[in-house]
């Protein structure tokens, strides 16, 4: 499993060290980082001043790709400009020579997001990046979490989904639908069955961190389920989502203090995603389709605190490392 942020359950922000030799493409896969992100976080990038090989005001990969970055003395300049953004990146890490580490600890426990890059071992001790979030001022009392899963179709998300909820520590948390109930289907079990005006007074109000309209019918998540699991019930939970969903439920646990985990999941191959969902019975257009929203919304997987790649004949074990992974969230 690839961890993408170093990130504990206090969810207060990351570091992330993109570091490798020379012309191993730290700096492109900053930028690329930076791409990622740039349309829906403020974003701000500096350099040291030093650095003026390729430009004194950009960011320049061997690559040639390029981006406007803050040129400066000091790490401390940031100060001057940190209000300004959500995301920080920074190029060439190593060139500053005070104490990054403690400068960046604090930025990061300021909610920041931050990629830094940095060369070759050679260059010195800017790698030895300790991310230690401190407390925050009202401490999350919930030990609990919400395990959200994304990814592409036919990764095992469905089936990982229901492995877990057999624990009785975590349920499975319940959309709510405008569909009618088919055969053998409850109310608070597969869905919450609402009519459409219902659906859309709360949609108004802003209730669903997350829907999708499907066959004339909405499909939804309320916030409320996710108080009742983690609020009221203390229970982890767990819960599918694409990337808008995950964003807007990171973003309401936030604000809420709950623990979340995000997964984005991946299969050891394409061949292997196809394979899986041609067993599943999905048709030729439909696979095409879902591999275009593969594509698409996994430009976003480094949002996720870890990437998971579900191997062949490995969902019991993938199951396993959610669960470990779940224990080190638990505040005791
Ligand atoms: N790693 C794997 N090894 C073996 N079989 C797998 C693996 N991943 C998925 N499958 C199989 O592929 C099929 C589809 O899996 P599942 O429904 O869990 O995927 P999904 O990610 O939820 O897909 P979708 O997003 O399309 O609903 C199931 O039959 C499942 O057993």
């Amino acid at each position: 499993m690839e961890e993408v942020n170093k990130k504990n359950n206090h969810k207060i922000g990351s570091i992330t060290v993109i570091t490798g030799n020379m012309f191993s493409g730290k700096t492109g896969l900053l930028i690329a980082k930076y791409n990622q992100s740039k349309n829906y976080r403020k974003c701000l990038v500096f350099k040291p001043v030093l650095d003026n090989r390729y430009s004194e005001t950009e960011i320049v990969s061997h690559d040639k790709d390029k981006i406007k970055a803050i040129p400066i003395n000091s790490i401390q300049d940031i100060e001057r400009y940190k209000d300004q953004g959500e995301n920080i990146y920074i190029d060439e890490i190593h060139f500053f020579k005070e104490d990054v580490n403690t400068y960046l600890n604090n930025l990061a426990n300021q909610n920041k997001e931050i990629v830094v890059a940095g060369g070759s071992e050679k260059y010195g001790s800017y790698c030895r990046f300790h991310y230690k979030p401190v407390s925050k001022t009202t401490p999350n009392k919930n030990k609990n979490s919400l395990i959200i899963i994304a990814g592409g179709s036919g990764t095992g998300k469905t089936t990982v989904e229901a492995l877990l909820s057999q624990d009785p520590n975590i349920t499975k948390l319940i959309s709510t639908t405008t569909r009618p109930k088919r055969e053998g289907e409850e109310h608070g079990k597969d869905y919450y069955f609402i009519s459409k005006e219902e659906f859309e007074t709360e949609l108004e109000k802003g209730r669903f961190l997350e829907h999708v309209i499907y066959d004339g019918n909405y499909y939804g998540v309320h916030g409320k389920v996710i108080d009742l699991v983690l609020g009221t019930q203390r229970k982890n939970g767990v819960i599918i989502v694409d990337v808008e969903g995950f964003r807007q439920i990171k973003k309401y646990c936030q604000e809420k203090g709950y623990n979340a985990i995000s997964y984005w999941f991946k299969s050891e191959s394409m061949e292997k995603m196809v394979e899986h969902m041609k067993k599943r019975g999905t048709s030729e257009p439909e696979i095409i389709r879902r591999l275009i929203i593969e594509e698409k919304e996994g430009k976003f997987s480094s949002e996720f605190d870890y990437i998971l790649t579900v191997k062949e004949g490995g969902l019991a074990e993938a199951v396993q490392e959610i669960k470990e992974k779940l224990k080190n969230y638990e505040v005791s």
